[in-house]
């Protein structure tokens, strides 16, 4: 828990700045190209984490999917999550774990690092607010937000619809990735919502191309989003789109009636007049010191 006010370790850091999130389907798709090599293509074309999720399998199946992958992704170094099984995300050296709200219920997020240990990576999906905020404070490192659309990958559950995104960017300080009917049609709409990160099923798996359609998801994203970027801001280690202060004011929402402020930045005060220069990077501490009206 708190990890996120803590220096975080480089690898972890960096497979955390990942935007588009792979899961896998089956065994294979309908053009018979195999998991594996569907997962590969995917990378290949921009994919930068990649996820097993396999929920019908035997243990056995389960495991030799994810040494494959663990294999793949290694070869790649990408970073390879495990969906809902803690014990296998453990055997086979996984970066880390994804956990629904279901799957909480078993194992904790306190429980799987516990087992996984500080480095490794745990999602936890997320349908609202309450939920991403409750994740987040149990030490989640990156929420999934969804379904965005209803999709028959998770039939029966709601869509929460792009407003969750929008509150998630205004109110996590954690990395979220948006899933969930997720396609090239619509990727635009999620990303101007707020979404930095996508994940998606189908429009991977369910292509005869996968590696094009990760090239383009990866060339929509990066007309919309630049990175963020990790910052301390009044002492809480969040991420941070905005690159100059006026942007961070709006992106946390700050009201009018509270912009009266001293801005520190790097513990050396900056002027109103520097409020529009690109000055935040990576790293970088700012405080925005509020005074309480005297009497
Ligand atoms: C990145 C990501 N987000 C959400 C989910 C869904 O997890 P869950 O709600 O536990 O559902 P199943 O995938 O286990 O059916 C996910 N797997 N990955
Ligand atoms: C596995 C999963 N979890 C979701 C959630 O909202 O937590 S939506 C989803 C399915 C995503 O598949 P597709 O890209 O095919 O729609
Ligand atoms: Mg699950």
């Amino acid at each position: 828990m708190f990890q996120q006010q803590e220096q975080m370790d480089v690898n972890k850091k960096s497979a955390l700045q990942f935007s588009l999130y792979a899961i896998t389907s089956g065994s294979s798709n309908m053009y018979g190209q195999s998991m594996v090599d569907v997962m590969e293509q995917a990378i290949l074309g921009g994919a930068d984490i990649v996820q097993l999720r396999n929920k019908a399998g035997s243990r056995a199946e389960i495991m030799e999917q994810a040494e494959q992958l663990r294999r793949l992704t290694k070869r790649y170094q990408v970073p390879f999550i495990m969906n809902d099984d803690v014990s296998i995300a453990k055997e086979v050296g996984a970066d880390g774990v994804h956990l629904g709200q279901d799957d909480l219920l078993q194992t904790s997020v306190y429980e799987a690092r516990n087992i996984l240990g500080d480095n490794a990576i745990i999602g936890v999906s997320t349908h609202h607010l309450d939920q991403a905020l409750a994740a987040q404070h149990a030490g989640a490192d990156y929420i999934g937000a969804g379904p965005v659309f209803a999709t028959p990958t998770k039939p029966g559950r709601a869509a929460v619809s792009t407003s969750y995104i929008q509150q998630l960017a205004q109110r996590v300080t954690i990395p979220f990735v948006a899933i969930g009917g997720i396609s090239l049609d619509n990727a635009s709409e999620v990303l101007l919502a707020g979404a930095y990160r996508l994940c998606a099923v189908r429009a991977i798996t369910d292509s005869a191309e996968p590696r094009a359609v990760c090239e383009q998801f990866r060339s929509l994203m990066q007309q919309y989003r630049l990175p963020p970027k990790w910052m301390i801001c009044n002492g809480v280690r969040r991420e941070i789109y905005a690159v100059t202060i006026e942007q961070l004011i709006d992106e946390l929402t700050i009201s009018e009636k509270q912009k009266h402020f001293v801005v520190e930045l790097n513990k050396e005060i900056l002027p109103r007049s520097r409020w529009s220069e690109p000055l935040l990077t990576e790293e970088a501490s700012v405080e925005l010191i509020t005074f309480v009206g005297g009497g």
